[in-house]
This record gives C-alpha cells, sequence and structure tokens, in this order.
C-alpha cells in the first residue's frame, strides 16, 4: 500500500446543499421495493441460475411480497428470453406483481427484449446507459450531448414499439448508469430528457433509477445526491425516484435509507446482499431495519431461515455467519455479561409489552428463529448462560449461589476442551456434579413414619460400599434425615433449602420435582449446593442432601466411628 494514497485516489468532493433537509427526516413507511435477484443477483454468480432456479426465487420473492422483481436480461441470452416467456405463458405472475426487464440502450437488445414480454398484462422496461465522464471518455467514446442523444432516442424507441403490444401496461425505467460518479446537473440533464421523451404524468410516472453502480463515497455524499435530484427534477409528481445502491464501501444500507430520507421512492437490491462484486443492497437488512423501528416493511420474513437456504441453494453463495439478522450466530451471546443481560431481559420481557431485551435489536422469534441458538457457552460464558440454558433445555432454575457455584464446573470443563459447550454437556456435568448416585455415600432408600408431633426417617445409605440404615425423628424430613445422619458422626449444617417443580421444557424423564439444599463445608470451606430430582418431593429432598453431603466431603465428613442401627 501506498504511504500517501492521495497520489492514488481522490476524496469525493461533497455536495453543494446547505440547506438539506434529510437529516432531520424520520422514515415512517417503506419504500416500492424491487428485487434484482434474478437479473443483477444472477449476473454475478458463478454459475447463473437455471431455469428451475430462477423458479423457484421468483415465487419466493413473490411470497415475501415483492410487488416488482426483475427477472431478466431476456436479450443476454436463450435462457433468460425463455423464462421470462415462461413466466408469461404458463401463467406464474401473480395478479399484483409486475415484471421488469432490463436492457442497454441498443436497439437489437430492445426489440428482443419487447417481444419477451408479449402477452404480459403489466411490464416494466429497464434502459440503461452509463452517463459518467470516465464512461462517456473511455468506454462509449461520446460526447454530453451524444450520451443525452442516446438515452432520448432509446426512450422514443420503447415508446413505439410499447405502443405496439397494446395489451401490455409497460412503464419505463430508465437508469442513467454511474449515476453517483456522474455531474449532479448532467445526471439532471439526461433524466429531464428521458421524462419528457416518455410524455411521463402523474398517472403513467417514469421510474427514474439512480444507481450507486460503484459506491464511491460516504452515504452522507449519496443522500445529497438524492435530495438534490428530488428537488430539482422536472414534473417530480410524474416521477418515482428510485435507488440502487451497491455496497463497495459497505455502507449500501446505510446509503439506501438516507436516500429513502432524502426523497427516494423506490429502493432495487437482492435478498442478502446478494449482487455485483460486494453485491447490490441486502434489502432483507432494509426491511428488518424498518421493522425493529415498528415500521411495517411490507416484506414477510416469518421464516427468514427458510428463505436463506433457498437463496443459498438458487445463488451456490453462503450466506455469513454474522450477517443481519439471518447469520447463524446473530442471535447467539457466548460472553457472560451478554447472557446475564439477555437472560436477565427475558425474564423481564411482557408479550404486550415494547421489545426491550438487551443485546437483541429484534425478537428472534419474529423471523422464525428459536431462543435455542440465543445463549451459547465457551470458555467465555458466565454462570447466565449457563443457566439459561439449563432452565430452557432442561427447565431447571438455579438459584444465584448455584449458578455461580456450577458455573467454576462448566468454566473448568470448557478450558480443558476448548470450544463451545454444548447445552447436553452441561447437562451432564450438572449430572455428574449433583445428582448421580455413585460417590462415596449413596442413596438407597428410606420410610418415614410419625411418632407423635415429630416426623421419623428411616433413611438407608450405602457409605463406602457398606450400607447401613439409620433412625432419627425431626421436625420434618430433612430435619430427620439430617439427624440420622449424626448416628453415622456426620454434622450437616443446612444453610438453605428449596423445592421446585420442573417447567414444561423439562427433560428428566418422569421427574416432576428437584429439591436444592445449600449446606456449610467444615473447616472455611464455605458452603455448597446439592441437588435431588425425583418423582417424589420429599425423596427428591433426602437425594439432595445426600448430593450435598458429598459435595461438602462426603464420609469424610464422619468425626467419630459410625454405628448402623
Ligand atoms: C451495471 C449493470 O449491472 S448493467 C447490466 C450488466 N449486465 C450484463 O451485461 C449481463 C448481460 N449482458 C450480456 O449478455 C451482453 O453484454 C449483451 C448480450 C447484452 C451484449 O453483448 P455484446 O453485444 O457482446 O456487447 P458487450 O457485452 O461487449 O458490451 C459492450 C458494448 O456495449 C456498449 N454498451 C454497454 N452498455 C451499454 C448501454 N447501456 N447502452 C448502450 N450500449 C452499451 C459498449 O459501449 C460496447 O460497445 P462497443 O462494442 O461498440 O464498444
Ligand atoms: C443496470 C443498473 C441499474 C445497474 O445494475 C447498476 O448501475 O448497478
Ligand atoms: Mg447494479
Amino acid at each position: 500500500m501506498l504511504t500517501d494514497p492521495s497520489r492514488k485516489y481522490r476524496s469525493f468532493p461533497p455536495v453543494n446543499l446547505p440547506d438539506r433537509q434529510w437529516p432531520g427526516r424520520v422514515i415512517d413507511k417503506h419504500p416500492i421495493w424491487m428485487s434484482t435477484d434474478l437479473r443483477d443477483g444472477n449476473q454475478s454468480i458463478f454459475e447463473p441460475m437455471d431455469a428451475a432456479k430462477k423458479m423457484q426465487l421468483f415465487h419466493t420473492l413473490c411470497d415475501i411480497g415483492f410487488k416488482e422483481i426483475e427477472v431478466a436480461f431476456p436479450s443476454a441470452s436463450q435462457i433468460e428470453f425463455d423464462f421470462v416467456r415462461e413466466l408469461i405463458e404458463g401463467n406464474h405472475i401473480p395478479e399484483d406483481v409486475t415484471i421488469e426487464v432490463l436492457t442497454q440502450a441498443r436497439e437489437e437488445l430492445i426489440r428482443r427484449t419487447l417481444e419477451s414480454i408479449r402477452g404480459a398484462k403489466r411490464a416494466i422496461v429497464h434502459v440503461y446507459n452509463a452517463t459518467s465522464e470516465t464512461f462517456r471518455d473511455t468506454v462509449f467514446g461520446m460526447t454530453k450531448p451524444q450520451i443525452v442523444e442516446l438515452a432520448v432516442s432509446t426512450v422514443k424507441l420503447i415508446k413505439q414499439l410499447a405502443a405496439e403490444q397494446p395489451e401490455t401496461q409497460i412503464t419505463l425505467q430508465y437508469s442513467p448508469e454511474t449515476f453517483t460518479a456522474t455531474e449532479l446537473d448532467f445526471a439532471l440533464e439526461v433524466c429531464n430528457a428521458v421524462t419528457e421523451a416518455w410524455g411521463a404524468t402523474p398517472d403513467n410516472k417514469v421510474i427514474l433509477n439512480l444507481p450507486a453502480t460503484v459506491e464511491v463515497a460516504t452515504p452522507n455524499i449519496h443522500a445529497d445526491q438524492i435530495e438534490w435530484m428530488h428537488r430539482n427534477v422536472a414534473r417530480r409528481d410524474s416521477v418515482l425516484i428510485s435507488v440502487h445502491p451497491h455496497n463497495d464501501r459497505g455502507t449500501a444500507v446505510a446509503a439506501a435509507e438516507l436516500a429513502l430520507m432524502a426523497g427516494a421512492d423506490r429502493v432495487e437490491g437482492c435478498l442478502f446482499g446478494n449482487g455485483e462484486r460486494t453485491g447490490n443492497v441486502d434489502i432483507v437488512t432494509l426491511a428488518l431495519n424498518l421493522y425493529t423501528q415498528g415500521v411495517n416493511p411490507g416484506l414477510d420474513f416469518s421464516d427468514i431461515n427458510a428463505v436463506a437456504r433457498t437463496v443459498e441453494h438458487c445463488t451456490q453463495l453462503p450466506i455469513s455467519p454474522r450477517h443481519p439478522y439471518v447469520g447463524d450466530l446473530v442471535f447467539t451471546a457466548f460472553s457472560g455479561s451478554h447472557q446475564d443481560a439477555i437472560k436477565k431481559g427475558f425474564a423481564a420481557h411482557k408479550a404486550d409489552q415494547q421489545w426491550n431485551v438487551p443485546y437483541l435489536p429484534i425478537d428472534p422469534a419474529d423471523v422464525g428463529r428459536s431462543y435455542d441458538s440465543v445463549i451459547r457457552v465457551n470458555s467465555q460464558s458466565g454462570k447466565g448462560g449457563i443457566a439459561y440454558l439449563l432452565e430452557t433445555e432442561y427447565g431447571m432454575v438455579l438459584p444465584r449461589r448455584l449458578q455461580v457455584e456450577f458455573a467454576a464446573v462448566v468454566q473448568k470443563h470448557a478450558d480443558t476442551h476448548k470450544g463451545e459447550v454444548m447445552a447436553a454437556d452441561i447437562w451432564r456435568l450438572f449430572s455428574e456434579t449433583y445428582l448421580t448416585n455413585d460417590k462415596t455415600v449413596r442413596y438407597v432408600a428410606h420410610h418415614l413414619f410419625e411418632h407423635g408431633d415429630a416426623q421419623g426417617i428411616r433413611l438407608t445409605l450405602d457409605v463406602n460400599g457398606q450400607e447401613h440404615t439409620l433412625v432419627a425423628e425431626g421436625n420434618g424430613p430433612i430435619d430427620a434425615a439430617v439427624r440420622a445422619l449424626h448416628s453415622l458422626g456426620i454434622e450437616l449444617q443446612v444453610r438453605s433449602y428449596e423445592e421446585r417443580s420442573f417447567g414444561s421444557s423439562a427433560q428428566c424423564g418422569d421427574a416432576r420435582a428437584y429439591a436444592l439444599i445449600e449446606v456449610a463445608k467444615p473447616g472455611a470451606g464455605g458452603d455448597c449446593y446439592g441437588v435431588g430430582i425425583d418423582e417424589n418431593i420429599v425423596t427428591a429432598s433426602i437425594k439432595a442432601m445426600v448430593s450435598a453431603l458429598n459435595r461438602a466431603g462426603g464420609a469424610a465428613l464422619a468425626t467419630e466411628r459410625p454405628h448402623a442401627a
């Protein structure tokens, strides 16, 4: 790279528009959308779509709700021409959808293009020629008046041919290709000449599409260019201003949004930003950006994954896992503080309230994404994510101190095993740590009995492979069980006790209840938890006590010689 890039690249000059209005505007309605997936998208992939793929994508675009779809460059190939014919002759075009076809400003290509749409109810004929200085000089070798004349004569030819097929209601779309690199006054001159030549009226509007064929400036400059055209174009009431941003600087979405604030009526783009080079503007992102501002986008992405799979199949291009709204990772939080905030946000959210979950600009459910993938665990995660997965996947809600205790177990596992820790791994670790009945002290059986006001228990435990049946009384089953341990010389101090039932998503067989017991570890060891699950809540409690006992030190806690009953 150059140390002084200005020797090779120049900065884009700003537009002289001191009274620009767009910065203060808010987008409160969706634009007219035009999908060019089957044209700009299709001309920029390794293997252009065959007829079957084009048809599949066409139907998907209709289902999403596009009312204008650029279906082909019919003069480019027989496949393209035949596809348009099949759409028309096979009656595939819904009543409320208008197809669009693209052609260069060359007579033989225009004739072929008009031929392709014969018999359609409606069609947009889209003609383009580049207008910027580089193209005038280098590609066409034409002066400005010659460029204007090329556009005007082309429009007149289309008008004449359109009159010859009155069964089709034809709308003209004109694109001064490379608009954003064209002198504004010259772009205006060409556009006004086109409007005039077509004889546009409020009932027969011309679409003036102002493409950022290559994105060359910051989005604010694009907005200035569009506002300038919006304010200066002739017969504004007979003109629809359309934008066609490409993403060379990575700011096509911003450019389109600011253009709408600046007066554009219509946006052309592709699903997930397919299209030449870095792509056309991503209409999915634009639409869902509107949605998350409370504006109905007029397009339905309720099952965004299905749309993504269709687009990937048809284009043979993968969608990035970071792609807004659709990427595999965009509803995922690995880091602990994010997980914690999302978990709290979900818990606080009520169905009839405004969406306000931290880190999630959209409710994943609105685009058919599940919450399952929202929180994932690796070595960057904290207690919140782990607790969230246990709760959503296994219906088990952990108290905060148990979350902290168990997070250390998962952290140790993540550090050694690297990579993601799945929900099933977390459950296995949880079971191994708290639930499996294979530690030094094992629960075997218990029997409760009443003795006056007291609660009696006959508790059988296996301690280091030897069975002990202990009998004691207390003011409840736990108290009785703790007292029973005395006869083994074990003093267990219970700090807290909770019993809970599983949530509806529980995957723990017949178990309906779980108990959590927090006990003191001997010495300065702090406290620790034990967990028990069972169909029966009392059994769950006794198991939790045994689990806590093992966590606190197990049989080693015995201070005197055990004596069996
Ligand atoms: C920005 C965009 O996405 S524009 C759309 C681009 N898409 C495509 O081009 C895909 C389909 N295109 C094709 O299949 C072919 O280009 C065809 C069939 C249309 C034309 O093919 P060819 O006749 O071989 O011309 P070619 O593709 O080389 O185009 C270059 C010629 O067209 C002229 N030309 C280019 N664009 C235009 C235009 N919009 N209007 C008029 N003439 C044009 C060039 O000046 C050049 O003329 P020259 O040969 O006299 O120097
Ligand atoms: C044909 C035109 C509109 C185009 O695709 C572009 O300029 O990017
Ligand atoms: Mg383009």
